[in-house]
């Protein structure tokens, strides 16, 4: 089984990267590629750098050109449900790309013709995810995740995607991974930790978070690998 685990910054990954210590690093079409082993799972270990395209550019390569056969996205996000707190992890049941609008063309919010509104993950990834956070009794909500090309640090931003598309949380790369896993029908998950609340101080709790909730989700991640 070849398993790829994606990140959009290099803080999302360096905690994978610290506990498979032992990795080869392949460089291609402007990413670096960390391959390791892991109980007889075949690894491959990138980051994206931030946003939709870039994040749309290093999962194709993961699997067309690495062969990866499941993903995995580990990273932070932005609280958009008042229960979620920073350190606190979301597993997106769906995901949406909140920046699309073809609205004067009579679509909703998010919606592009002949693509999906809302992206499911892989229900048995979620499963296992599931089954990691209660034998560990951790909190884990499954929600909506948004996307969209925006750092979002204001409420009102926030108010507007949590009305318009229900959704738990947003960041910047999932909905992205989402229609590249789907449309070449690899599974996925998105497992996100909270590192703001995506109101106007969110720029300074997320670099407050960022390496403790990278290292939240990076954990966790860790602890699916050995139930898959
Ligand atoms: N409130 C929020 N809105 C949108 N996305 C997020 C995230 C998730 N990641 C973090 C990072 C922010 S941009 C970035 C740019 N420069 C430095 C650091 N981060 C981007 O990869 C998306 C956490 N909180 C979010």
């Amino acid at each position: 089984m070849k398993i790829a685990i994606l990140g959009a910054m290099v803080e999302e990954i360096t905690p994978l990267l610290s506990f498979f210590g032992n990795h080869h690093k392949v460089s291609y079409a402007g990413n670096d590629y960390y391959e390791a082993h892991y109980k007889g799972i075949d690894l491959v270990i990138a980051y994206s750098k931030i946003g939709k395209v870039n994040a749309a550019l290093t999962a194709s390569a993961l699997l067309m050109h690495f062969g990866c056969e499941k993903l995995i996205f580990s990273g932070v996000a932005g609280a958009v449900s008042p229960e979620l707190k920073i350190g606190d992890l979301v597993i997106a049941s769906s995901l949406c790309q909140h920046d699309v609008d073809i609205t004067a063309f009579g679509h909703p919010f998010g919606f592009i013709p002949e693509s999906k509104h809302f992206i499911p993950s892989d229900e048995r990834l979620n499963g296992v995810a599931k089954g990691v956070a209660q034998s560990k009794g951790i909190a884990l909500k499954e929600g909506i995740i948004a996307t969209g090309d925006q750092f979002i640090a204001d409420s009102l931003k926030k108010e507007w995607i949590r009305k318009t598309f229900n959704a738990d949380a947003l960041e910047m790369e999932g909905a992205s991974v989402a229609v590249v896993c789907d449309t070449l029908g690899v599974p996925f998950c998105v497992l996100r930790a909270i590192s703001d609340a995506a109101d106007m101080e969110a720029g300074f709790s997320f670099d407050e978070f960022l390496v403790s909730s990278a290292k939240v989700s990076a954990e966790f991640v860790i602890g699916m690998l050995d139930r898959l």
